[in-house]
Parts: structure tokens; C-alpha cells; sequence
């Protein structure tokens, strides 16, 4: 249900009234809106076990522009094509899936994009195509490098990871480029578990050399004798969604296991019957080591000459999670010494592996081409989970899966919708409050609020905030997954503090306090006595409210455009100022004033639809009494 309006978190700006209206051209304030959808339609398809993980996923944030400036639609069309403007004029997003996706995610797609199933590109012709994709959906296959990034030019908005690992998208270069990474985390769970088990049991019993033996006509019995699981130690490195449902079905085997995982909690394991353990402890207990962490800076090569060094002698080796966790050379030199005595690998650093990668060839060695997401099942559900991510970020929803972007609870949005349309407004009229916008360095944020500090996230709230700081400023296409990044980059400091105030935890946010230090203001009204800007806003009926700019009280909805005035509080003030805005066409659409104590200094706060031109905000300019104004933009 569309609430209100706003800007886009995800999208970039995008254009939904007509071009060429007058009111699109002169409107230098984007309305905004904050729409909630309800969940994404049920699908006509048949459903895997893993769906209930997906089907569980809320409804989210949609924040879409209703008007937008021949500025921010310059801004929109140099970063591709406007999604939304595309949708109305009947064209949809381009969505490129680069590697096999499963037919039933393929139809989702369909439904909402044209879709573009080109496999096997080269990276060449991935960068060449991209420029003219909204999104991509890749597997394991495909490098989703920084020169993809720069060569879609500004238009791909999100890359879709069909599965869970996330190391073959170069993830700064994604937020860099404002670009939502999202994943499909649970759906191939349970095979990516099921094949490491399979790999265990068929590398004990030598399943496959004993297969290709007979096939090439001999009959081997002596030769493959294998070694049995149960009462065995296993080490289950990595105790995440893959390595729990291993460590439980190696239970079911009767196996010992343990497992070393730095961010686990121990009750966790403990509920299953395993135990945390160091990573000594673990590789130097073991009778098998199951590796099941993803691939990052951290755990490259985590098992090399050192680690192989301190390992039971004759341990085995299943690798279903990414091959460059294992340093190959250092696991071939193992394997040569019988340090370890067999390797079970769905993984490979190089993915296909050279021909004559001397692990494959290795007798002691079991592989499979990255087979562990690779059931019926399980792509099924992966390809439904990513479809559905990428279509909602399309529409400018947050993703319950985001990598590069803050993945805020569905309860905690739906509370903190109001304050999120608060917090980018105060932020942009707060940055138009300074004089010479682009100088600031340092930005105080102030919630004060009823909650626990624990209670309160404040990750959407800041990261509006910064978009509503910098967007005015910049010509940056600012949207959640960059805000943070952009900041930096600007050299701006926003820090938050948070005050108790008395009253209903029930809501999240009492007021929000924005404070810049060290500017100039254009509007010396704004300032504290600290010679801080200041403004505030309160949410009100739903509605984001101006509640206080600078030492001054005043209360106006923070909607369409605004006139900050400072006077001499008499009588007659409103008036004089309403009929120059009446005569120039200009409509009122509220006022509020504001006054130290009465006869003294009065705000009087004024909001219109349209943007005065300069003859009509000179005319009031001129107003006796009236000692300095400003127009803002919201
Ligand atoms: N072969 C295949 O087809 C598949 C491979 N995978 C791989 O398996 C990995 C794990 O997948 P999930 O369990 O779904 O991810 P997950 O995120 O649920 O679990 C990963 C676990 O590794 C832990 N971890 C991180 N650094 C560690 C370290 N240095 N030492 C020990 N543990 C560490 C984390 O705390 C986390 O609990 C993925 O990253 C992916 O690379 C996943 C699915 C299919
Ligand atoms: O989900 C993962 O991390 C996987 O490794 C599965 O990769 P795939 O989608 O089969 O190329």
C-alpha cells in the first residue's frame, strides 16, 4: 500500500510523471514516497522443501521518486535507463543471466523483466553486454569483476548470486558503484551437505576408483579396502548453515565430531552433540576435516604446508566449500608424503582445473566439477530465491539477502518507515541550511528516544540521512548500498548519539537532531549558540514534521518546498507574505511560526508547491521586517 512519497534507497532517481510537464521541470524538490508492498505474489509453481526459507521473507521497503528536476533527470539517464519511467512507457528491465538457472526462478523473471539467458560469455562479452543489463544473475562460473561494474555505466542496479558463495563478486567495487549484491543463502543447503557427505562415504570406500576400475574391465577387491566412519573424529571446519547439517548427519554415522568455527555459538553446536573447539585442536584431532568456510582474505589457503604440518598423520580431506581455502600445491606435497591419506574435492582454485592439475590425476584423490549446489532440488529453490531478490531490488525493495547493504528486519522497517522519509528530508534540508554546501566535514546525528539504545537501528536512518546530505551536493548517485562509502570518500564524519528521553518505548524515535559544525549558514536562524546548524524533526501522524531550526520552534509537515523566514513578530506578516506567493501562482499549502517570545524574533515557516522564481522570493525579501530568508528544496 503506497503511503506517501520519497526517493529511491535502491534505484537510482527515476522519473514516473511526464517529462515534459511544466511541474516536472520546475518542480526543484522531489516529492517522495515510502510505499510497503505486500509480500511478492504467490507463485504457480511447485515448491522444494527449501522454499519455506524464502517464502518466509517479508515484504520490504519500497522508495520510489514521483517527480524529480531536469537536474536528477540527467542524473537518472546517465546511469541507464529509469526503471520506473521504463515501466510505465511499457519497457522493462533487462535482467542477463549468465550461467543455467532453474526454469521456475527464469519464469519469475519473465514475469517483471525481458530476460536475457546468454551463457558461457567471455569476460569481454560480459562486459560488453552489461551496459545494457538492470541486473545480472551469476552462479560460481561467473567473475563479476570491477571492470564489469565500470563497463555497465552506471545502469546494472543488482547482481543476483544464485547460491551462496559470494567470492567471485568483487563486492567493493559493487558498493563503490551504488550496486546491490544480493545472494540465495538457504535454498542449497541441504545438498551442498548431502554432497559432502556423499564425498565422504564414497572417498572411505574408494567408490569411484573402484567404479572406473571395473569399467575398465578388472576386478579389484583387495585393492580397495576402504576405512570405516563410525567412531571416527571428524572436524567440521566452518560451523555455518552447510557445516551444522554435515556435523548432523555424520552424527547419524555414528562419528565423533567437532568443530572449529571463530563465530559460532558454542549452544549452537552443543544442540547437536558437537563440540567447538580451536582450529589446533581440530586439525590435529581429526580423522577426517570437512571444510565448510567461505572463501575470504582470511581463510585463502588456510590449509597449507604449516596447517598439513600439524594434522594427524593419514587424515582425510573433503573440500565443498571453495578450493581456495586449500593451497593445492601443499595438499598435493601431503598427499605425496601420506600426510593425507585421501582428498574429496567438489572445488578447485581454478575453476575448471588445467587438465593436468596433478590433485585430479591424483589416485588418492575423489573430485566432482561443483556439483554440491547441483540437485533438482536445490536449484529449483535457489533459482526461485534469487529471482525474487532481484526482482524486489528492481523495485527498489531491501532484500532480506543484501551482501553489500543493511538487511533491516521486516518489523523493524515497517516501524521505522516514517523516520526513514524523516531522516533523508532533515538531511537535505539541513545541507541547504549551510553556505557553501560542500565544505562540511562533520555531522552529529541525535536520536532521542524512549528505547534501549539496543532496541534502535539506525542503520536505514543514517544511511538516509547521508543520502540526504550529499545528494544536493553531489552529483554522486547516492542509494543505501553507497551512502556509507560515498561519505567516506567525501571525507564526511556523521557520528550518532542517542538520549534517553521519558515516554513510549512503542515508538522507535522520538525526534532526530541533525548538527553540522564548523559552516557558515545561509540562514543565521539556524544556528545554536554553539554556532552549529541545527534542525530537528519529529514523525507526527505518520507524516515527517519540522519541529525545530535552531533555537526556534516551529511545526510544518516536511512535504513539497519550504520558505524559512526570519521577522519581527507583529501582526499581519503571514498575510503580506501569502498574497505575493498568492499573486505569483505560487499555493500555500502551510505555515508555521515560531518565536522566541512574543514582539520578538519570529520563523515562520512556509510551505508551497511550487518553486517561487527569483522576482517573487525577492519581493518578500523586501518585506520590512523580514530579516533573512531561504528557500529550500525538501
Ligand atoms: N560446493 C558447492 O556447491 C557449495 C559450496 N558452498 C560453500 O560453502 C560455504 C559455506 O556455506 P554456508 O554454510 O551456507 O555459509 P554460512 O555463512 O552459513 O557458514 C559459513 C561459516 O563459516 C564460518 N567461518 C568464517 N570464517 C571462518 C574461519 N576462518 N574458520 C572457521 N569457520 C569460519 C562462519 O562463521 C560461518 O558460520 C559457502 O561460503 C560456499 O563457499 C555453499 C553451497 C554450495
Ligand atoms: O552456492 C554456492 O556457494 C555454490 O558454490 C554453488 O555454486 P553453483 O551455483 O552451483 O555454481
Amino acid at each position: 500500500m503506497a503511503t506517501a512519497s520519497a526517493k529511491s534507497l535502491l534505484v537510482p532517481r527515476v522519473e514516473t510523471s511526464t517529462l515534459s510537464s511544466t511541474r516536472a521541470d520546475s518542480a526543484a524538490a522531489a516529492a517522495t514516497s515510502l510505499q510497503f508492498l505486500k509480500s511478492t505474489p504467490s507463485l504457480p509453481l511447485k515448491l522444494s522443501h527449501s522454499r519455506s526459507c524464502f517464502r518466509s521473507r517479508s515484504p520490504s521497503l519500497v522508495i520510489t521518486n514521483v517527480l524529480k528536476t531536469q537536474d536528477s533527470l540527467s542524473t537518472s539517464l546517465s546511469q541507464g535507463r529509469d526503471l520506473e519511467t521504463g515501466s510505465r512507457l511499457g519497457m522493462k528491465p533487462t535482467i542477463l543471466v549468465s550461467e543455467k538457472l532453474g526454469e521456475a526462478g527464469l519464469e519469475v523473471l519473465r514475469g517483471f523483466a525481458n530476460v536475457d539467458c546468454s551463457y558461457d560469455l567471455s569476460p569481454e562479452e560480459l562486459c560488453q553486454k552489461i551496459s545494457l543489463c538492470d541486473a545480472l544473475i551469476v552462479r560460481s562460473g561467473t567473475k563479476v569483476t570491477r571492470e564489469v561494474f565500470e563497463a555497465a555505466k552506471g545502469r546494472l542496479k543488482v547482481v543476483g548470486r544464485a547460491g551462496v558463495g559470494i567470492d567471485n563478486v568483487d563486492l567493493q567495487a559493487a558498493t563503490e558503484f551504488g550496486c546491490l549484491v544480493v545472494n540465495a543463502p538457504t535454498a542449497n543447503t541441504v545438498a551442498a551437505a548431502e554432497h559432502g557427505i556423499a564425498l565422504l562415504a564414497a572417498m572411505t570406500r574408494n567408490v569411484a576408483q573402484a567404479d572406473a576400475s571395473m569399467k575398465a574391465g578388472k576386478w579389484q577387491r583387495s585393492k580397495y579396502v576402504g576405512v570405516s566412519l563410525v567412531g571416527k573424529t571428524l572436524a567440521v571446519m566452518g560451523f555455518g548453515k552447510v557445516g551444522s547439517e554435515v556435523a548432523r548427519r555424520a552424527k547419524g554415522l555414528g562419528m565423533h565430531v567437532v568443530s572449529h568455527d571463530p563465530y559460532a555459538p558454542a549452544d549452537r553446536a552443543r544442540a547437536i552433540g558437537v563440540d567447538l573447539v580451536s582450529f589446533d585442536e581440530a586439525i590435529s584431532t581429526a580423522d577426517f576435516i570437512s571444510l565448510h568456510m567461505p572463501l575470504t582474505p582470511a581463510t585463502s589457503k588456510l590449509f597449507n604446508d604449516e596447517t598439513f604440518s600439524k594434522v594427524k598423520k593419514g587424515v582425510r580431506i573433503i573440500n565443498v566449500a571453495r578450493g581456495g581455502v586449500i593451497d593445492e600445491d601443499a595438499l598435493v606435497r601431503a598427499l605425496d608424503n601420506g600426510v593425507v591419506a585421501q582428498a574429496a574435492l567438489d572445488v578447485f582454485c581454478e575453476e575448471p582445473p588445467p587438465k593436468d592439475s596433478k590433485l585430479v590425476q591424483h589416485e588418492n584423490v575423489t573430485v566432482t566439477p561443483h556439483l554440491g549446489a547441483s540437485t533438482k532440488e536445490a536449484q529449483e529453490g535457489v533459482a526461485i530465491e534469487i529471482a525474487e531478490a532481484v526482482v524486489g531490488a528492481l523495485r527498489g525493495e531491501l532484500s532480506a539477502t543484501a551482501v553489500n547493504a543493511p538487511m533491516v528486519p521486516q518489523e523493524v522497517l515497517s516501524e521505522l518507515a516514517p523516520y526513514v522519509m524523516l531522516a533523508e528530508k532533515l538531511g537535505r534540508l539541513a545541507v541547504q541550511l549551510v553556505a557553501g554546501g560542500s565544505g562540511i566535514q562533520s555531522v552529529k546525528v541525535v536520536y532521542r528516544s524512549a528505547r534501549d539504545p539496543d532496541d534502535l537501528d539506525t542503520r536505514l536512518l543514517r544511511a538516509m540521512i547521508t543520502k540526504g546530505i550529499i545528494e544536493p551536493i553531489s552529483s554522486t548517485f547516492i542509494n543505501l548500498v553507497n551512502a556509507d562509502f560515498t561519505a567516506k570518500q567525501k571525507g564526511l564524519r556523521i557520528s550518532e548519539e542517542r538520549v534517553f528521553v521519558d515516554g513510549s518505548p512503542g515508538s522507535p524515535v522520538d525526534s532526530i537532531q541533525i548538527h553540522i559544525s564548523n559552516v557558515q549558514s545561509k540562514f543565521a536562524s539556524a544556528l545554536l549558540d554553539n554556532g552549529e546548524i541545527c534542525v530537528e524533526g519529529r514523525v507526527k501522524y505518520g507524516v515527517p514534521h519540522l519541529t525545530c531550526v535552531g533555537a526556534f520552534n516551529v511545526d510544518v509537515s516536511l512535504d513539497g518546498n519550504l520558505i524559512l523566514c526570519r521577522q519581527v513578530d507583529q501582526p499581519g506578516m503571514i498575510g503580506k507574505v501569502g498574497s505575493i506567493l498568492g499573486e505569483q501562482n505560487v499555493n500555500v499549502s502551510f505555515m508555521s511560526v515560531g518565536r522566541t517570545m512574543p514582539k520578538k524574533q519570529a520563523i515562520m515557516a512556509i510551505g508551497v508547491d511550487e518553486e517561487p522564481d527569483k522576482e517573487t522570493l525577492k519581493m518578500i525579501g523586501l518585506v520590512p521586517s523580514i530579516e533573512e530568508f531561504v528557500f529550500l528544496n525538501l
